[in-house]
């Protein structure tokens, strides 16, 4: 995504001025320039960034900052903040509450991806153990009933809709009333697409707002839709009370600045972006965990959220256990790939990395590593109980393999590589064993983590390429002293271009 992009030159500009012997006016005019100039290519409003720009100057005042004063960190700081500010309209939008029925109206232009947000928005909530429906009040669109219905049916999300009523106002109210009587705790209305200018159309929402009561209306945009944004936003705000905003088609090549620029419009947070045509390319958007993705500072906190989601708590302790006694067998692996293919697309999880952004794993790559890490759990699939659970490579003859490769499918290469794979692995995971006791909190032994971690080790691991894009060895130590157990998940995902 081309945001990635933007996150990646305003972290050059950034590096670029603490690269400076002296930080002075002109280091940090031109600093401010190229980040003006990165934000204005990405499409975000002209008086935005001038705002932004001159802020920062108002709150950096060189001659004021002392000698030993950080200057770079000062600086650094005052830019992440001003990039939250652009983003964070300073109030949070309506939150449903599990187990208490609420209505969510989705209005947006046609084809800004609204249905299909509608059924990400209920499914994300449906593994979270709501109880989510969908209406579909979209009568304009021939269509656009059999599209939600196929949605929820592949998402097991009830719904309901008429391809007879022509009127949404109808349908939208018969419903939510029946959602209500089968105890639903989010509703969710989907209208139809509109242009500004279809006056009739907008009339038409302002109804289906006014019959239905909802308690929140979220406004689904479409991130290609560059400087028109605003105007658009504005529209539709004007028209219905625009509580939250989504942002969709974030993995595309849109210039994504446009609509992030629909939050001063609006005056409502951006809840949630779209990243990608399936049910599950969905992120929560929360504005300082993304600016600090943006600029490769990572968001630990999002990345414990993603483990703990997909390893149930139960056995935690347990793989920590194993793996804490140097245990790590096939069985392990296959589980972990497992995980890992939960976590959801691997740039999503890749950019919570701090010095990574999604901008290092372009999406062929990620397509790429989990076809991978399937084709690997597919001859697995193939071995034994007893090859899985050993601990000792050795048992794997040849005779095996050629039977592991016979029932997977494969090519002999193909059994070895991933044995290869499972015998790197297992040697970084012997490396850092002792790290993985589990603190009270079920938090790992990050500081135990790095220490077992060396840095030479790593730069063995890594790909070349990627060593590269890090920065190389000195890079390296840094990072690894802010991340502790990342590397080994970066093994997996980068971690072979064969
Ligand atoms: N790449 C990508 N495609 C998306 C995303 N969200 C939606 N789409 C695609 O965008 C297209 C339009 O989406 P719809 O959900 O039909 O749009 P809509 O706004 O409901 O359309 P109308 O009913 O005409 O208003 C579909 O092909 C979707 O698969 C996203 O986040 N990324």
């Amino acid at each position: 995504m081309v945001l990635a992009q933007l996150g990646g030159s305003i972290s050059r500009a950034i590096q670029q001025m603490s690269n400076a012997t002296i930080i002075d006016e002109k280091v940090l005019n031109e600093c401010l320039n190229e980040i003006t100039r990165a934000l204005l290519q990405a499409d975000v409003q002209f008086k935005l960034v001038r705002d932004m720009q001159s802020n920062i100057k108002k709150i950096v005042n060189l001659d004021d900052l002392a000698a030993g004063h950080n200057k770079r960190k000062i600086i650094q700081q005052a830019i992440f903040n001003e990039l939250c500010k652009m983003l964070d309209p300073g109030k949070t939008s309506f939150a449903p509450k599990k187990g208490k029925t609420s209505v969510v109206m989705f209005v947006g232009l046609q084809g800004s991806g609204k249905t299909t947000t509608c059924t990400k928005y209920a499914y994300y909530h449906q593994k979270k153990g709501w109880k989510p429906a969908l209406v579909c009040a979209d009568t304009f669109r021939a269509g656009a009933f059999d599209q939600l219905k196929q949605n929820a049916t592949k998402a097991k999300i009830p719904f309901y809709g008429s391809y007879m009523e022509s009127d949404p106002v109808k349908i939208a109210v018969e419903g939510v009333e029946r959602f209500k009587k089968e105890n639903c705790d989010l509703i969710i209305v989907d209208t139809s697409g509109r242009h500004k200018q279809e006056a009739a159309l907008f009339e038409e929402m302002r109804q289906v707002s006014e019959a239905t009561n909802p308690d929140l209306v979220i406004f689904v945009m479409d991130s290609s839709i560059g400087q028109a944004a605003f105007d658009q936003a504005q529209a539709f705000k004007q028209s219905v009370a625009v509580g939250a905003v989504i942002v969709t088609k974030m993995d595309g090549h849109a210039k994504g600045g446009g609509a992030l620029s629909a939050v001063a419009a609006t005056k409502s947070p951006v809840i949630f972006i779209g990243t990608g045509e399936h049910m599950d390319e969905f992120e929560i958007f929360d504005v300082k965990p993304f600016v600090s993705r943006l600029l490769g500072m990572g968001d630990w906190s999002g990345f414990m959220d993603k483990i703990h989601e997909v390893v149930p708590m139960d056995q935690q302790p347990e793989l920590m256990q194993k793996l804490a006694e140097g245990t790590f067998t096939l069985r392990i692996m296959y589980e972990q790939f497992q995980n890992i293919l939960k976590m959801g697309p691997i740039s999503q999880v890749f950019s919570m990395l701090p010095g990574f952004s999604a901008e290092l794993m372009p999406k062929g790559r990620e397509k790429e590593s989990q076809s991978k890490l399937k084709r690997y759990m597919t001859m697995m699939d193939s071995m034994t109980d007893a090859e899985l659970d050993s601990t000792n490579p050795k048992i794997m003859s040849e005779s095996r393999i050629m039977r592991i490769a016979r029932g997977s499918g494969h090519q002999l290469r193909q059994v070895m590589e991933l044995l290869e794979e499972y015998k790197r692995l297992a040697k970084l995971w012997s490396k850092m064993k002792g790290g993985f006791k589990m603190s009270k909190k079920g938090d790992m032994n990050m500081n135990a983590l790095s220490r077992n971690m060396n840095v030479q080790n790593m730069s063995k691991v890594l790909p070349p390429n990627l060593m590269k894009q890090i920065g190389g060895v000195g890079a390296l130590q840094n990072l690894m002293k802010q991340m502790g157990s990342s590397k080994d998940m970066m093994g997996m995902f980068g971690g072979g271009d064969k």
